[in-house]
């Protein structure tokens, strides 16, 4: 980075630029691109999380600002550089707090840095401007479904219905608040941190902030994770000395639950490198667990009391979070994680005692990785019963109670007086217990 770039704002819209390109070209998360892009940038702890809010606001609002741009392109654009630049530029504009006159000539600079558009200026100059001027009609005339590809549209209609649907995009235009699972005393910590105790236990953050600065991060007094995903860990209740196997388990914040109620917890990632990070976690929060870095299906170990299985999955649940998520996955990718998910599912039921209990759980919204897979699980394996979850287990939110007795939280649930700090990721989890014989 040289001083002109530093003093004229250019490193974090590169990095934002970079990071949206190659994330649509190579249909990889926006995290992964925003790491390998950002060490050439050699940005300030500011101007880096300036160029992860331009990135990600971008990436949630990508279907809008694509229609607000065609609106105001006298023909259509071919040069996905250029068109990129754009979105960053109007993303800039229409929602986040930055001078107008801030996004235009950056975006126009970029430009001349960049051969193949740099004759580009004023095209960028005029249509950015334009924007600039027309910003009410444009946030005014944005159908909630325009951030939302075809494909995911269909499929959250035809289950959900239209209404509730609706409701799940609405809520995936803001971001997700931060959730922090407390070792002990949530009510304390809560008052402790500014932050809210919700029915589910988890402690909602109210402001954002960095997270390693906040009281109880050194002595590992608490980890950050959703109030749903903290759910299925607790559906298990883990008893001390109970031998758990958390068949998915990196980063790990479900195996700190089961570490932190006293179980004997072994802990299978087949990523040598998201076990690190697990490993990590549970030092600064003083937990233990024995790790395996192995694929779960080729795992031997005698049967468990108690299994969880926190399967991969398309994680549309956790789009609040990832908006990339709607842009990078397909139909697909769905169709090939249901197979693996049966099959890690028909792994666990054999590592499993007469007798114990099975967890199954995905940040899904796709009801093919979640009620499906239940169903699927129970036709084939006939000495499994479903546990029904009651009310009572989940903080009273009977909302997220299906007719089975499953749980399927909604981005749109849990719905506070603080529309922003609202939501939940999407979730399903079911339990299941093995006959005895
Ligand atoms: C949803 S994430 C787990 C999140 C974790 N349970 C938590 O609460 O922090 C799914 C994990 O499954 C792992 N995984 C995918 N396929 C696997 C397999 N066949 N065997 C073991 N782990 C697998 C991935 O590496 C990923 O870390």
């Amino acid at each position: 980075m040289n001083q002109t770039d530093s003093n004229a704002g250019l490193g974090p819209r590169r990095l934002a630029w970079n990071a949206v390109t190659e994330t649509l070209k190579r249909r990889v998360p926006l995290d992964d691109m925003l790491d390998e892009y950002a060490p050439a940038e050699q940005l300030s702890g500011r101007d880096e999380a300036l160029a992860r809010a331009i990135a990600i606001v971008t990436m949630r609002r990508l279907g809008t600002i694509g229609w607000a741009l065609r609106e105001r392109l006298d023909k259509g654009l071919r040069d996905d550089r250029l068109l990129n630049l754009l979105a960053i530029g109007a993303a800039q504009i229409l929602f986040l707090d930055i001078p107008d006159h801030a996004a235009v000539d950056t975006a126009v600079q970029l430009a001349q840095q960049e051969h193949r558009i740099k004759h580009a200026g004023g095209l960028i100059n005029a249509v950015l401007r334009r924007v600039a001027r027309e910003r009410n009609a444009i946030l005014n005339g944005a159908e909630p479904w325009l951030d939302t590809p075809d494909w995911l549209e269909e499929r959250w209609i035809a289950q959900y219905g239209e209404g509730i649907a609706t409701e799940i995009v609405k809520a995936h235009r803001s971001m997700a608040s931060v959730d922090l699972t407390v070792k002990e005393d949530p009510g304390a910590w809560a008052e402790r941190l500014g932050g809210v105790l919700l029915p589910t236990g988890s402690v909602r953050l109210t402001e954002r902030t960095s997270i390693r600065d906040l009281p109880g991060y050194d002595e590992g007094a608490w980890w950050v994770q959703d109030a749903a995903a903290s759910l299925p860990a607790r559906l298990l209740h883990a008893k001390p000395g109970e031998r758990i196997a958390d068949l998915c388990a990196a980063p790990g914040g479900k195996t700190a639950q089961l570490a932190a109620a006293g179980a004997d917890v072994l802990a299978v990632d087949r990523s040598a490198k998201r076990l690190k990070r697990l490993k990590e976690n549970l030092a600064r929060l003083d937990l233990s667990a024995t790790t395996r870095a192995i694929d779960a299906e080729k795992l031997d170990e005698p049967p468990f009391d108690a299994i969880l299985l926190d399967a991969p999955c398309s994680a549309t649940g956790t789009i609040r979070r990832h908006p990339d998520v709607v842009w990078t996955k397909s139909g697909e990718d769905v169709r090939k994680l249901t197979g693996l998910q049966a099959r890690l599912l028909d792994k666990a039921a054999a590592l499993l005692k007469p007798g114990g209990r099975l967890v199954y759980c995905t940040c899904s919204l796709e009801q093919d990785e979640g009620e499906r897979q239940a169903e699927g699980f129970l036709a084939r394996h006939p000495d499994f019963k479903r546990q029904p979850i009651t009310a009572s287990e989940i903080g009273g939110l009977t909302e997220c109670l299906t007719p089975d007795g499953d749980v399927r939280t909604l981005p749109c649930h849990l719905s506070l007086t603080d529309h922003d700090r609202s939501g939940l990721d999407g979730f399903f989890m079911a339990r299941f217990v093995r006959g005895e014989s």
